[in-house]
C-alpha cells in the first residue's frame, strides 16, 4: 500500500518539529529517513502511526487520509517499532509477540492455529523462538529489539515503520534484519542512523535537517560527501562498495594532537 506525507508539519510549543515534509513511500518500497540528532525523524515517524497529530499537511495510506481511518482501521495497516519500545510489562517473549495480532482480534478469540504458526515462523525469522518462554524483561537490548520487530511482523501491516530497528542489534542481527525487509513486500520507512546500512537496504532516503527535508532520492544521488559535509558537519569519503556498488562512506577521525617526539635513540 503507497504511504504518502503531503506538506507534514508538526509544530510544538511554538516551534515547528517537522516542516511542511513531503515524501513518498510506494507500495514495497523501502524509504529511508536520516538526519541529525533532533531533526525531526522520529516525529515524522511518529504520524504515520497516529502518535502525533500534524498540525498542517496530510499523511495518506493508499490515498485516504490517516485521519478519516478509525484507529482500528490504521492499527491493522500499520506496524511501527518505536524508539519507546513498549514492552514494559512481564509477559513473555511468546505473549508479546502474541500482541501484535491484537488489531485483528474481535473480543476475547483466542489466536487461531493459523495465527499462532504465524507468530512462531515470525520468532524464527528473527532468531528468537528459543526465548519464547522467557520474560520480556530479562532479555539483552539487542534480543527485545529482535522480540519488537516479530511483534510487528504478525501483525501483518501493510506499512512497516521503523525507528532505528538496528539499535542493540549485534552485526550479523543487523544485516539479517535489513536482509528480511529487502526480502518482504512490505512498505517501508526507517530511521537509521548508519548511513551506510542506508544506502545497502533503502530504495530512497529523505534527508531531514532542523525539521525540514532537505534532499530525498534515491542512495546514490542524495548521499554525497558535500550533503554530508553540510548536513552532518563531517568529512566523508564516498566510494562505491566493491561488491554491490551500493554508495558506501569512509570517515576518518579527527586527527590527534601532536604528540611529543623522542629524539632518536642513540645507538653508541
Ligand atoms: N513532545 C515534544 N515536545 C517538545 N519538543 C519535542 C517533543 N518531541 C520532540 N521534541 C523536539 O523535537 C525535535 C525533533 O525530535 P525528534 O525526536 O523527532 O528528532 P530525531 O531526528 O528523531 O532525533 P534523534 O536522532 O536524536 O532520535 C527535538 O529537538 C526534540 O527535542
Amino acid at each position: 500500500m503507497d504511504l504518502e506525507l503531503d506538506a507534514v508539519t508538526v509544530e510544538m510549543g511554538g516551534r515547528a518539529l517537522v516542516e511542511r515534509l513531503s515524501l513518498d513511500a510506494p507500495e514495497g518500497r523501502i524509504v529511508g529517513l536520516v538526519g541529525p540528532n533532533g531533526s525531526g525523524k522520529s516525529t515524522a515517524l511518529r504520524c504515520i502511526y497516529r502518535a502525533v497529530k500534524p498540525t498542517g499537511g496530510a499523511v495518506r495510506l493508499g490515498g485516504r487520509e490517516l485521519s478519516g481511518l478509525s484507529l482500528a482501521e490504521s492499527a491493522r495497516s500499520v506496524a511501527a517499532l518505536t524508539q519507546e519500545g513498549g514492552a514494559e510489562l512481564d509477559f513473555t517473549v511468546g505473549e508479546v509477540v502474541a500482541l501484535g495480532r491484537t488489531p485483528h482480534l474481535r473480543g476475547n478469540r483466542a489466536l487461531s492455529p493459523g495465527e499462532r504458526e504465524l507468530c512462531r515462523s515470525a520468532m524464527r525469522r528473527l532468531d528468537v523462538l528459543h526465548l519464547a518462554d522467557r520474560g520480556i524483561l530479562t532479555l539483552s537490548g539487542g534480543e527485545r529489539q529482535r522480540v519488537l520487530v516479530a511483534r510487528a511482523l504478525v501483525q501483518e501491516p501493510a506499512v512497516l515503520v521503523l525507528d532505528e530497528p538496528t539499535n542493540h542489534l549485534d552485526i550479523k542481527h543487523q544485516i539479517a534484519l535489513l536482509s528480511m525487509l529487502r526480502a518482504s513486500e512490505l512498505t517501508v520507512v526507517v530511521v537509521l542512523h548508519d548511513l551506510n546500512l542506508a544506502a545497502a537496504v533503502c530504495d530512497r532516503i529523505g534527508v531531514l535537517s532542523a525539521g525540514s527535508l532537505v534532499a530525498s532520492g534515491p542512495p546514490r544521488r542524495v548521499l554525497t560527501a558535500e550533503l554530508v559535509r553540510e548536513v552532518f558537519g563531517v568529512t566523508a569519503t564516498v566510494v562505491p562498495h566493491p561488491l554491490t556498488g551500493d554508495v558506501q562512506l569512509l570517515y576518518s577521525l579527527s586527527p590527534p594532537p601532536q604528540r611529543h617526539r623522542e629524539p632518536p635513540h642513540d645507538q653508541n
